[in-house]
């Protein structure tokens, strides 16, 4: 139900090619924005693997939770470039791959 977490998957993934190859923190931040827009509405929701879970279920609170750990990390990122820290802001962009990972092995 809800949003189709396919299309908002795209809309992270523009988003995230974009702030890998930002060379200032002004495009850098601005395609962060979009990418946490994105995993917001990848939140509301039901991944194809999980159409018969419960909403509220384990497996689906731990998608979200996912998207949770994606926002706290994107999140991380733009206090590093607001401070200055454009390269490590960068640095931790990279990282955000290791949570992709884990959770498409998942529900992908
Ligand atoms: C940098 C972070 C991420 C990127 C760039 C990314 C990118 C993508 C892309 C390109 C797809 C294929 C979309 C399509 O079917 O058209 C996809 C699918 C998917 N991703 Fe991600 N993803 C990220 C993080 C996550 C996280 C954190 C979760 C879960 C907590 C997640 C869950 C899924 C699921 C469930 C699908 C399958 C959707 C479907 O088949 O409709 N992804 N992702």
């Amino acid at each position: 139900a809800g949003e189709d977490v396919g299309d908002a998957m795209d809309t992270i993934a523009s988003h995230y090619k974009i702030a890998l190859k930002a060379d200032n923190p002004q495009e850098f931040k601005k395609a962060l924005e979009g990418m946490k827009a994105g995993a917001q509405e990848a939140q509301k929701g039901t991944p194809p693997k999980l159409e018969k879970e419960p909403a509220d279920g384990a497996k689906m609170t731990d998608f979200r939770h996912g998207l949770d750990i994606l926002i706290g990390q994107i999140n991380d990122a733009e206090k590093l470039a607001d401070a200055g820290q454009f390269e490590q802001a960068k640095a931790a962009a990279e990282k955000f791959k290791d949570t992709r990972n884990t959770y498409h092995k998942k529900y992908k």
